[in-house]
């Protein structure tokens, strides 16, 4: 067992959210320049600047969220993580995946060009991996762990297109979590929520920096799943492709 006390206790509930308020975090209409987003712009929470975080409330709509699940259902496999050269089972997630091309259903297409609209990063393969569709059964987690690869042997790299330079994940659902499961309200809201996120939302970071290295605050996990199950789908974007998008920087803590 590897000790967590921040990740036990946020999951308990008797730690409180990491990030005080600060300057700078808003909630803001969001149309990146997009002809997708002009008619319904974005609702962009930023949550953190350094790194950026950014959560988009009602991302995605009930009947695409059914979709998805409906899609991947009969494709789960057990969860695996990189882990040296190999992908494997380990205690330390649990949970069912499978990987859904845009070419599944229209609603992975649909998902995929607001992904790309308000991320203005290219998400085609082999830039981004497919959307991955994962389910929490009951105790269903995931430890503490960084989503881009820390070793130059992980598998991530046999897609010949960098690190994980993003991640963007659907909150597809979380019934039966009742907010009070998920800790104290975040800051600054008058109403509990749940923990990240909430139905439908999604929850996009960088993963590295500016300079390319991995960003050490960007670790995270999820909590044990105390009730019902649990869905989120992620979408992990790696480096080529986004020369342009995200041009790289000098200043190492950009
Ligand atoms: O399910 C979550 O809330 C987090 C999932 C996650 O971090 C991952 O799949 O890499
Ligand atoms: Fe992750």
């Amino acid at each position: 067992i590897r000790p967590h006390g921040a990740y036990e206790e946020l999951c308990r509930g008797t730690r409180g959210p990491p990030r005080p308020p600060a300057p700078g975090l808003r909630c803001t209409y969001h149309t990146n320049g997009s002809p997708l987003l002009l008619l319904q712009p974005a609702k962009r929470e930023t949550l953190g600047l350094r790194p950026f975080v950014a959560l988009y409330h009602d991302f995605v709509s009930d009947a695409e969220a059914e979709a998805i699940k409906a899609l991947a259902g009969p494709r789960l496999q057990r969860s695996v993580v990189a882990s040296g050269e190999q992908q494997q089972a380990v205690e330390y997630r649990i949970s069912k995946s499978a990987w859904l091309k845009d070419t599944a259903d229209p609603a992975v297409a649909a998902l995929e060009r607001r992904i790309a609209a308000v991320t203005g990063l290219d998400v085609r393969a082999p830039y981004a991996e497919y959307l991955q569709v994962v389910n929490y059964g009951l105790g269903g987690h995931y430890e503490p762990h960084f989503d881009h690869a820390t070793s130059r042997k992980s598998p991530l790299y046999r897609m010949n297109s960098g690190n994980r330079i993003a991640t963007v994940m659907v909150y597809v659902s979380a019934p039966g979590v009742p907010p009070a499961r998920c800790g104290a309200p975040p800051w600054g809201r008058p109403r509990p929520r749940l923990c990240f996120g909430g139905q439908n939302a999604a929850l996009f970071w960088w993963n590295l920096r500016r300079s390319g290295e991995g960003d050490g605050a960007t670790l995270h996990g999820a909590c044990p799943v105390l009730a019902g199950d649990k869905w989120v789908a992620n979408k992990w974007i790696h480096e080529h492709g986004q020369e342009f998008r995200r041009p790289c920087g000098t200043r190492p803590e950009d």
